[in-house]
């Protein structure tokens, strides 16, 4: 329950719900460290990670540029050099749901590098925990904020300088889902729905895109684990971690 609201101009900046203060900012409204992050991005790029690690992938380096995802690649030929946008030279895959869910990534690493999503998660690479989701894991990624017992958490709205509503609803969602377990997902899913993102997708404005996109970045929880991302030496790496049905449970 809401213990008190504190609204910016877009109504969005802090919310304390039973002892959890959040925030909601874009990208470039962060101005210190989280401590406890969650980089939301439903559209598409945390949709597109889960399903690589649904497809098997053991797990995903976040790059900060294409030079970078492309270096990495060379280096690693066997990696999978993943990009938004179409298809380009040197990439072996693009950011979208629909075209990876039939690629078979068992035991890959895969390198993704996107425009809002990756950009996100590597602004916050220093706090002590980073989550990275959409509604394919809004739950699991409650639940592990729940087991945390986190006192702030600081959602990161990557689309659109923090006004695109996918990010926007999903983030709220998982907010309330933390404090209150039975909240209804509907209001939320139409909002995405109705988004400038969806529309693009819809329409082809977005390229490389499959027409199933905008339905599979909507089916909420849709996988069971979170996406915990953590520095290893220089690359900041995405990997699920499976959460018990339990909020009693430590995760596994
Ligand atoms: O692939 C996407 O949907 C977007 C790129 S754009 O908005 O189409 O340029 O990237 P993401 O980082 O997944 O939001
Ligand atoms: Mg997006």
């Amino acid at each position: 329950m809401c213990r008190s609201i504190i609204a910016g101009r877009t109504g969005r900046v802090c919310t304390i719900m039973s002892g959890m203060d959040t925030h909601f900012l874009g990208i470039t409204e962060l101005v210190e460290v989280p401590s406890v992050a969650v980089v939301v991005d439903v559209m598409r790029a945390f949709t597109v990670a889960a399903w690589a690690f649904a497809r098997g992938a053991e797990k995903i380096v976040l790059a900060g540029s294409l030079n970078e995802a492309l270096a990495l690649k060379a280096r690693h030929p066997e990696w999978v050099a993943l990009k938004d946008g179409p298809p380009a030279a040197g990439f072996d895959a693009v950011n979208s749901p629909g075209l990876l869910r039939s690629a078979d990534l068992g035991g890959r690493t895969v390198v993704q590098k996107t425009t809002a999503g990756t950009v996100g998660a590597l602004a916050v690479k220093d706090a002590s925990l980073v989550l990275c989701a959409g509604f394919v894991v809004a739950e699991a990624t409650a639940r592990l904020l729940r087991t945390r017992r986190s006192d702030g958490v600081t959602f990161v709205v990557t689309g659109e300088g923090g006004r695109a509503d996918e990010d926007l609803a999903c983030a709220q969602y998982i907010a309330r889902r933390v404090t209150e377990a039975g909240t209804d997902a509907a209001e939320f899913l139409r909002r995405a729905a109705g988004s400038r993102a969806a529309a693009e997708l819809a329409q082809g404005v977005r390229q490389g895109a499959h027409p199933d996109d905008v339905a599979l970045c909507l089916e909420l929880d849709r996988f069971p684990f979170a996406m915990v991302a953590t520095l290893e030496g220089p690359l900041m790496v995405l990997r699920p971690r499976t959460m018990p049905s339990s909020v009693n449970e430590d995760p596994v």
